[in-house]
């Protein structure tokens, strides 16, 4: 501190106009020494020179003290990184934890959200007609029998449904490539996306507001309540029937099966809840904001200021393997670690299909326990996704088709889970470079309440660690 105001001293004199002392050997003094026999206009545009050299001075010097401050008082926050691979539920954790301890600002961003949450079910119409279209095509116009249908059990009827909801497409394609990050290749992964820190909710705060109100000279077709013709909320309005048909329609049920899609285990999945979200007046629930699917490109830095006075930095990264590599700078001074692993044992990663996902997560905790840079922060496994295990074992699936290990263990949650927890619990005491404790817990974040709950402990208990490393307590 000291040091940053005696440099600011020093060059605050150095350009001062009256205390400008030539000085032998200051290449800074020679610059602005007064030439010999100097004219008045000269005399004029160096003294011009000095000021504006010392008024840069001056705004380099509030800068550092500036940054220096922000420096010292995030040494004093309480920093916490969430990891895990991509579609863990990091980003769902981070809402949980606004909604929990910042409502105020969790309700604000409804509106940024809402359109987050239409995109995400016209992407899934997106898909359902994508497999209509190709289905459509295999079966090929020349089985078309004299009534209209196709060698498939679709017909000119889904024809025409897909081509009455392709508006809705060519919305979605005007409203994401506004939001996508530079260098992002939709064609990779299909999925909206946007880069952290890139002002993302302000490029959809404004698009939003230009729908109501277009910029000067632009001329939109607007219906009679003043809104803009490629505005989402009508868009999806006026296909909301054909998309229920489309979504609850037998044969369509029917191809999605023989082809072994799952739209309902896709992220950001709202097809069950178009009735109510293809409306005029459709108004986001706490659920849908949570549940709602934007892929992280990054890492996004999230300041939480709690009653009790705390200061929080939460981190929220980017989960998908070629992001991985950016998270290592943020490991400095944290004390806790907030790291996901759903139990998806059937599934393998979205970028890369030979891997599993539960060992891609085990390979990822092994290396987030062993870092010696993390060797202080407190680790909390989340084993999320909860409900979707449930699911999946109800369904038959059986672990030990996946996992040959799990032998001949029951198929059922608690066994599963107490299988899994002790994997991660054998490596965090392996691996850790110092003793540190083992916290675990099983959540389902699209279940607010119970999760608010455990974040609530889970709060407490890194806090208590963060005084204790102070020394406070
Ligand atoms: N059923 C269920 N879905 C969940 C749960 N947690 C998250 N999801 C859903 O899983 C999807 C992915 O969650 P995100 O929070 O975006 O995942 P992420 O880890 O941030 O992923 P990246 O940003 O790609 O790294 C979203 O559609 C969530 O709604 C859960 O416990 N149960
Ligand atoms: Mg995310």
């Amino acid at each position: 501190m000291a040091q940053t105001k005696s440099h600011s001293r020093s060059s605050l004199d150095m350009f001062s106009p009256v205390n400008l002392k030539p000085v032998q050997d200051d290449a800074w003094s020679n610059i602005f020494k007064p030439p010999p026999n100097e004219s008045v206009e000269e005399r004029r545009d160096r003294i011009a020179r000095q000021q504006e050299a010392q008024r840069v001075s001056r705004e380099i010097d509030e800068s550092i003290l500036e940054s220096k401050k922000l420096f010292d008082k995030k040494k004093k926050a309480i920093k916490v990184l969430l990891l895990g691979q991509a579609e863990s539920g990091k980003s769902t954790m981070l809402r949980n934890f606004q909604l929990a301890f910042c409502p105020t600002y969790f309700h604000g961003e409804a509106l940024i959200w809402k359109t987050i949450i239409q995109l995400n079910l016209i992407g899934s119409v997106k898909k359902l007609l994508s497999i209509v279209e190709d289905e459509l095509e295999m079966s090929g116009p020349r089985s078309r029998s004299p009534t209209g249908s196709t060698s498939s059990s679709l017909s000119d009827h889904h024809r025409r449904t897909r081509m009455r909801l392709l508006p809705l497409l060519s919305m979605e394609t005007n409203l994401t490539r506004q939001l996508l990050p530079e260098h992002y290749d939709p064609s990779r992964t299909p999925e909206i996306c946007v880069r952290a820190g890139s002002g993302w909710k302000t490029v959809l705060e404004r698009v939003t507001l230009e729908r109501r109100v277009p910029p000067t000279g632009q001329r939109r077709p607007m219906t009679n309540d003043g809104r803009s013709k490629d505005d989402p909320t009508l868009v999806l309005a006026a296909s909301k029937n054909d998309i229920i048909s489309l979504w609850e329609d037998e044969s369509v049920r029917e191809v999605l099966k023989r082809r072994g899609v799952r739209l309902e285990d896709s992220p950001g999945f709202f097809l069950t809840d178009t009735a109510r979200i293809a409306t005029v007046d459709y108004e986001p629930t706490e659920e849908d904001i949570v549940r709602a699917r934007l892929r992280t490109f990054g890492v996004e830095e999230h300041r939480f200021l709690q009653d009790n006075g705390s200061e929080w930095y939460i981190y929220d990264v980017g989960g998908s393997r070629c992001m991985r590599p950016q998270w290592v700078p943020y490991f400095d001074d944290v004390q806790a670690i907030i790291f996901l692993a759903p139990l998806s044992f059937n599934q393998v990663l979205e970028e890369d299909r030979q891997v599993n996902r539960l060992e891609d997560s085990i390979y990822l905790w092994k290396e987030v326990c062993s870092n010696p840079l993390l060797a202080r922060a407190n680790i909390i496994l989340f084993l999320n996704k909860m409900d979707i295990l449930q699911k999946t074992l109800a369904a038959g699936i059986k672990v030990a088709t996946y996992v040959p290990s799990y032998g001949s263990t029951p198929n059922d949650v608690e066994n599963v889970t107490k299988y899994f927890k002790e994997k991660f619990r054998a490596y965090h005491k392996r691996l850790s470079p110092r003793p540190r404790t083992f916290f675990c817990h099983e959540t389902s974040a699209i279940d607010t309440k119970a999760t608010q709950a455990v974040l609530a402990g889970v709060r407490d208990g890194i806090l208590r660690h963060h005084l204790e490393e102070l020394n406070v307590i």
